[in-house]
């Protein structure tokens, strides 16, 4: 059975103050809570006109903004007075924060520091002028296969640095479309990990998770039945972020992201691998991340293994039609 791999700063985020006794005498560690010694970097707020802010997005914690900050665009996501007021949210957020600032990866986020003098909680990132997988997929509707494989990699490269970070991994918990943003260059990078389990934490105010962006769609069965969970609920959010890029957006459009969850974690129901989703071996690799046991999914290690074999064998039927054409003319 899965276990989730930080059970004490889980059970401190949702509050379970005697499930956190038991755990520190059993010798449990708090992985979020070490980092609470290391704080995060502070920004002047007389550094970033928010008067000139540009909105660029509005999230289940509040709304992002484009600003200015030493003569760069970056991202500014300010939090909800009503989550951020909550002095133990407020600290769980710092937390994750300063993890988050010590992450370093090309398909990472960066992030750059935390608004100093500042009643709201407001911290920078890098911007991401392309806007998130979301918005392309609305845009654009199916990716081809061979778009769909390279941002699939990019996404398990950048979940793959999570799960093996060290001493402990992290579990993003909310990977949706949502949650993948693209750089100029075209390439994804992965934003937001760990913050949701704050938002679920029982007094974190008046936010819902998922209610209006639709998260439960992309839900292993084993978070929404309540059970145990480990890093392979990860993986089961990439293979719904896959399925969608061949597919052109969410299966089940008719039912409430809330039904789909239901269905999965009850029915074992899944998408339909239509003939969009080709060559074989990207079935065959959506039916491996989303098996019903985690303990069946593969590791994003293994993932990005199988994933560079199928670009590879792309690009080589793509030279051969070149070279057949070649032939004939
Ligand atoms: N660093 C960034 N660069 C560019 N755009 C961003 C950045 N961060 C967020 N956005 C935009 O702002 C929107 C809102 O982001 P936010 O992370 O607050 O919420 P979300 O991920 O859409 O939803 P949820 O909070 O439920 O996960 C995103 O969908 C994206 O379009």
């Amino acid at each position: 059975m899965s276990v989730s791999l930080q059970p004490l700063s889980d059970a401190r985020s949702f509050g379970h103050e005697d499930i956190c006794k038991i755990l520190v005498a059993q010798g449990g560690i708090d992985p979020v809570g070490l980092d609470a010694q290391n704080p995060c970097y502070e920004i002047d707020f007389n550094e970033v006109d928010m008067e000139k802010a540009i909105l660029i997005g509005e999230g289940a914690f509040g709304e992002v903004y484009r600003v200015k900050w030493r003569g760069t665009e970056v991202a500014a996501k300010t939090i909800r007075s009503s989550i951020a007021s909550n002095p133990r949210v407020r600290s769980d957020f710092m937390k994750e924060l300063a993890l988050w600032q010590k992450l370093r990866h090309p398909n990472i986020v960066q992030f750059l520091g935390v608004l100093k003098q500042s009643d709201r909680l407001i911290f920078l990132t890098e911007y991401l002028r392309n806007g998130s997988l979301f918005d392309i997929l609305r845009k654009r509707g199916r990716l081809d296969p061979q778009t769909a494989v390279a941002y699939a990699l990019d996404i398990a490269r950048g979940m793959n640095y999570l799960h093996r970070h060290k001493p402990h991994a992290i579990i993003h918990r909310d990977l949706t479309p949502r949650n993948v943003l693209q750089d100029e260059s075209g390439h994804f990078k992965v934003t937001d990990f760990g913050l949701s389990k704050i938002a679920l934490a029982k007094d974190a105010g008046s936010y819902k998770m998922t209610g209006c962006t639709g998260s439960y769609r992309y839900m292993a069965p084993e978070v929404y039945r309540r059970e145990s969970y480990g890093k392979s609920v990860d993986v089961f959010s990439f293979a719904m972020i896959v399925y969608e890029m061949f597919h052109g957006g969410p299966s089940n459009r008719a039912q409430t992201p809330e039904q789909v969850a239901d269905k999965r974690a009850y029915e074992d129901y899944r998408p339909p691998l239509s003939s969009h989703i080709q060559p074989e071996s990207v079935r065959a690799l959506l039916r491996e991340c989303w098996h019903k046991n985690p303990d069946c999914r593969p590791t994003f290690e293994e993932i990005i293994g199988q994933l560079e074999k199928i670009q590879e064998s792309m690009q080589y039927d793509k030279t051969m039609r070149g070279s057949c054409s070649c032939a004939i003319l």
